[in-house]
């Protein structure tokens, strides 16, 4: 059976790189071998065991280099560079799949880097397409509890799972310095929410009482993404100590019965709708080509055999038949006749090893 694959997504310093370490060792614990792969050029040290590293066949420095680009500008190449290769990623997991268990994947924390460039929709695409893939977006549960941050959080959760159209499990990591109640508290009971919303001084004026510019638009948005919500699996665990990780091995384990049972569908749906408009524009560009070339189409030709013959249509078919010319192509003889020489000087021409030039 094909390993579910976990993609970790988050923003820079949530803590994806120790979360994958710490996911990495729970896994080993429960005998369940996960093979991992680092998508981050830019990383110094991985402290895990990675069966691929982008690293190995990309160096960030020298991409930075040789094009002339900034730090994200070379993150993008490197990996435009690396999707050529998913084929070769996807078989040496595929070769693995009686060996583990799951397969978990980093990724660079410039998440926009990754979402939003093509090579990030390739990877995921392939992968996903292979194998059920669930996307672990990180959040860094201290940085997120003001009620301002907790919305940009989530609104960036929910264009990557507009995105990537994969099921995803939101993770409040570091637990340790901050419980994640609150957070999960905000998500369900939107009065909560409110009466945060009310006592964060940041977007409350003191003439306003509430009802500022700031304040209404965080309000019709929370409002708004009440609906993704519900889409979501939440796990709070800390990658620090190790806590909550068995729940996030549930919401994994139950949001690939979800991708099996409407992710897959709605996957092979899109890959259908894609073939019929390769297919429609391939025919769009030969109708294009045949009509520059003063060709007709099978339709054409159909269309006109169905008409009366005419007199001129029977002389012009007649001598395309005589020419040998079908379709505008050239029928090759079986025999190629001697080549015969006009004047035998013209072989001078001709290149032989007895000539100087
Ligand atoms: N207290 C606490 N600190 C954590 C936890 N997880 C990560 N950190 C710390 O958060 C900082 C950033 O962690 P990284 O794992 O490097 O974060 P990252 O998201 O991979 O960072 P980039 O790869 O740069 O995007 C480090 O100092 C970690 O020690 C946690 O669960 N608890």
């Amino acid at each position: 059976m094909a390993p579910p694959t976990i993609i970790c997504i988050g923003m820079a310093g949530s803590g994806k790189t120790t979360f994958m370490q710490r996911l990495n060792s729970h896994l080993h614990t429960k005998k369940n071998v996960p093979y991992v792969i680092n998508l981050d050029p830019a990383v110094l040290n991985v402290p895990f065991g990675c069966n691929i590293d982008i690293r190995d066949s990309i160096k960030y420095k020298k991409v930075m280099e040789n094009y002339n680009l900034g730090p994200n500008g070379a993150i993008v190449t490197s990996l435009n560079l690396f999707s050529t290769k998913i084929d070769q990623v996807i078989g040496l997991v595929e070769k693995k799949k009686d060996k583990v268990d799951y397969c978990i994947i980093d990724t660079p924390g410039q998440i926009e880097c990754f979402i939003w460039s093509a090579s990030g929709s390739i990877i995921t695409e392939a992968l996903a397409s292979t194998f059920p893939t669930v996307i672990a977006y990180i959040i860094d549960t201290p940085r997120c509890s003001s009620p301002t941050t907790f919305i940009s959080n989530m609104l960036y959760a929910c264009s990557i799972l507009y995105k990537t159209k994969l099921p995803m499990i939101v993770v409040f990591n570091k637990t340790d310095v901050r419980d994640a109640e609150f957070a999960k508290e905000w998500m369900t009971d939107f009065e909560s929410f409110q009466e945060a919303l009310k006592s964060n001084a940041e977007l409350n004026d003191e003439t306003s009482n509430g009802s500022g510019y700031m304040g209404s638009l965080v309000n019709s948005m929370s409002l708004m993404l009440e609906e993704f919500y519900s889409t979501l699996d939440v796990v709070s665990c800390s990658a620090y100590t190790g806590a909550g990780f068995d729940d996030f091995m549930k919401a994994v384990d139950n949001k690939v019965d979800e991708y099996n049972e409407f992710y897959l569908k709605e996957r092979e749906r899109i890959i259908e709708q894609k073939k019929e408009a390769e297919a429609k524009k391939k025919e769009k560009n030969l109708t294009h080509l045949m009509k520059d070339l003063g060709l007709k189409t099978k339709k054409e030709k159909k269309s006109d055999s169905d008409d009366v013959d005419v007199l001129s249509d029977l002389s012009s078919e007649e001598e395309e038949e005589d020419d040998g010319y079908e379709d505008g192509l050239v029928e090759p003889d079986d025999e190629e006749p001697e080549r015969e020489y006009t004047f035998p000087e013209d072989r001078n021409g001709e290149i032989n090893a007895n000539t100087n030039c």
